[in-house]
């Protein structure tokens, strides 16, 4: 790396923990119908979580985010499933609160660099996490996290890398969640099982609800 090698700002680990410590949960939504949005997060909100991550992996993700913010402005917005940059920009231009990767390029670890919209970029391993830790990043999203060895890796991520946080997602339930959030490395955790797709097939919003308590209660930041 050269000397003049842009490392990311302290403000922008410092704006990411004020978003993940101020939940327990980020709940990941997957929504497929428009009118869909606004119903399934205020259940969410009812439930007690409003820091709210939505994934582009459909059509209407970015309009459904529009939507969100419209209606529902104390919800803190993320956008996940972003695979690149020009992806990176639309959420930015929306005015997104914080990006979130699966995994993570060199471009993307640039790009959040430099963005006013801070980046909790995905990684599954200890090289991918050093490879951020060379650009200054220090927080991160461990996906699949039951796929890669669960609590237990993390726990061992934390020996040579104490001052990497992270968000596990993929595979997180309401009852292994205690695992994690057990550790000292774990902000919070990240999952889609309050509001499966099941229930938001059958607009079952009274049941995300239930199931979104259920977990703040247990897990209460
Ligand atoms: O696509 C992304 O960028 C993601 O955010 C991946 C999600 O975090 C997981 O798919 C959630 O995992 P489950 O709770 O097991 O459904």
């Amino acid at each position: 790396m050269s000397s003049t090698t842009r490392l990311l700002p302290q403000a922008q680990i410092d704006r990411l923990d004020a978003i993940c410590r101020a939940t327990s949960i980020i709940p990941v939504l997957v929504i497929e119908r428009l009118d869909h949005a606004v119903p399934l997060a205020q259940a969410l909100v009812d439930g007690g979580l409003d820091v709210l991550e939505i994934t582009l992996r459909t059509d209407c993700a970015v309009e459904a985010m529009q939507r969100i913010r419209e209606a529902l402005p104390e919800v803190t917005l993320g956008a996940g499933t972003v695979l690149g940059v020009e992806q990176y920009r639309i959420c930015e231009e929306l005015g997104v609160d914080f990006v979130v990767t699966p995994g993570t390029t060199p471009a993307l670890f640039e790009h959040g660099i430099a963005s006013e919209v801070p980046l909790l970029p995905g990684v599954a391993t200890v090289s991918e996490v050093v490879t951020g830790w060379e650009r200054g990043y220090r927080r991160f999203k461990f996906f699949p996290a039951e796929a890669n060895g669960g609590a237990k890796a993390l726990k061992s991520f934390g020996g040579p890398l104490p001052e990497a946080l992270f968000c596990p997602t993929g595979g997180v339930t309401v009852d292994n969640a205690a695992d994690y959030l057990a550790l000292p490395n774990v902000m919070c955790v990240g999952g889609s099982w309050m509001a499966p797709k099941a229930l938001v097939d059958q607009e079952a919003w009274a049941e995300i609800t239930r199931l979104t308590r259920e977990a703040t209660q247990r897990y209460p930041r």
